[in-house]
C-alpha cells in the first residue's frame, strides 16, 4: 500500500487555484519529485499533506487513512523558507520539535547529537542558529526535520545554499533513509538531483499537473534529439546531412542536434566513410529539457 495517496486534491485561495487536481502515489520507502515553475503550486501540496491547510477538495490517505493529528509524529518537515528561531540555541530548539513530535527529551538528545556527530559538527550543540552560515542552518533545518525519525518527509529545496561536498552528504543520508522505508517528498528546481534520486516524479505549472510518472517511461516518450560523435579527424558535410538541425564543434568531435532519429544512422554512415569514430552516442533528452518542453508548451 501506498504510504501517501493524493486523489485529485484541489486547494484555491479565494479566486486563485494554487492546486488545480493533483493525484499521485508515493510508496513506502521511495523518493518522490514534485516539481514545477515557481508559483506552480508545490509548496501548497506539501503542506496539505503536512495538515497545515486543509484541501477544498480531493483527498489525502496516509497509509490508506485520512489526515489525523497522531500522523504529525509521523511526518517531517524541511520548509523552503528557514523554519528555525535564529535567537535560539540549536538543541533547544531542535530537541523541543522532537519532544513536540512524540520523542522523549533523552531520545531526542541522543538522537541530535547523533545527527551532529554525522555531520561532522558536534560544536553546533551549544550555539545559536544566527551564528551559523546560511548553508550550515540549512543543515540544522535538516536535523530538526528528521531527528524524530518520520516515516513521511518532506523536503523542500533541501540542498539549496549547501556546498557540494554538503550536499553529496545530505543526498546519502536521503537515500538511506529511503532505504529505511522512509517516504519522501521531494521538490527542488534542480533537476540533476531528481534524476539522481528520484524514480516517480510530478510536473506542476501553474496548479496543472502536465507530466506525471517514472521517470525513465517519460523520457522514453520524448524524441532523441542529440547525437554525440567523437572521431580521429574532422568530419565533412554534417550540416548538410537531412534532418541534421544544429553542428557543434567540441574539443574532441561534435555535438549534433537532430529532427528525426533517421539522420543519426546518417552521421554514423558520413563519419565512418571519412575515418574511425571513436565515439558515438544518440543521447536521450535530459530532465532539464524535459521540464523546460512541458513547462514551455503549457504556457503556449
Ligand atoms: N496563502 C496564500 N494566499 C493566497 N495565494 C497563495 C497563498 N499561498 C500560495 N498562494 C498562491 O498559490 C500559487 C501556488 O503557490 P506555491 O507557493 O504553492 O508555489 P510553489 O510551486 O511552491 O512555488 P515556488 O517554486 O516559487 O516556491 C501561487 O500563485 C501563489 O501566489
Amino acid at each position: 500500500m501506498e504510504a501517501l495517496h493524493l486523489e485529485r486534491v484541489v486547494k484555491q485561495y479565494g479566486d486563485k487555484t494554487a492546486v488545480n487536481g493533483i493525484s499521485l502515489k508515493v510508496e513506502q520507502g521511495e523518493i518522490y519529485g514534485l516539481l514545477g515553475a515557481n508559483g506552480a503550486g508545490k509548496t501548497t501540496t506539501m503542506r496539505m499533506v503536512l495538515g497545515l491547510i486543509y484541501p477544498d477538495e480531493g483527498r489525502i490517505l496516509y497509509n490508506g487513512k485520512p489526515y489525523s493529528t497522531e500522523l504529525q509524529h509521523l511526518m517531517g518537515y524541511l520548509p523552503e523558507e528557514r523554519g528555525l528561531y535564529p535567537k535560539v540555541k540549536v538543541s533547544d530548539q531542535i530537541i523541543y520539535l522532537a519532544r513536540l513530535r512524540g520523542m522523549l527529551a533523552s531520545e531526542a538528545d541522543k538522537s541530535l547529537r547523533y545527527w551532529l556527530d554525522r555531520f561532522d559538527v558536534p560544536e553546533y550543540y551549544n550555539k545559536k542558529i544566527e551564528e551559523l552560515s546560511k548553508g550550515n542552518q540549512q543543515k540544522m533545518g535538516f536535523v530538526a526535520a528528521v531527528v524524530h525519525k518520520p516515516k513521511i518527509l518532506i523536503l523542500d529545496e533541501a540542498f539549496s545554499g549547501l556546498d557540494p561536498v554538503n550536499v553529496e552528504l545530505l543526498k546519502d543520508t536521503v537515500r538511506e533513509m529511503r532505504d529505511q522505508g522512509t517516504s519522501i517528498l521531494f521538490s527542488t528546481h534542480r533537476m540533476e538531483h531528481v534524476e539522481e534520486l528520484c524514480r516517480n516524479i510530478t510536473i506542476l505549472d501553474r496548479s496543472n499537473t502536465v507530466v506525471q510518472g517514472d521517470i525513465r517511461e517519460i523520457k522514453k516518450g520524448y524524441p532523441r534529439e542529440a547525437v554525440v560523435l567523437r572521431t580521429a579527424g574532422e568530419v565533412n558535410g554534417l550540416a548538410e546531412i537531412a534532418g541534421v538541425t544544429a553542428v557543434e564543434r567540441q574539443e574532441r568531435g561534435y555535438l549534433l542536434s537532430i529532427s528525426e532519429i533517421g539522420a543519426a544512422q546518417r552521421i554514423l554512415q558520413l563519419a565512418m566513410a571519412q575515418g574511425e569514430v571513436e565515439h558515438f552516442e544518440i543521447k536521450e533528452p535530459t530532465l532539464n529539457q524535459i521540464f523546460i518542453r512541458a513547462v514551455g508548451e503549457s504556457n503556449e
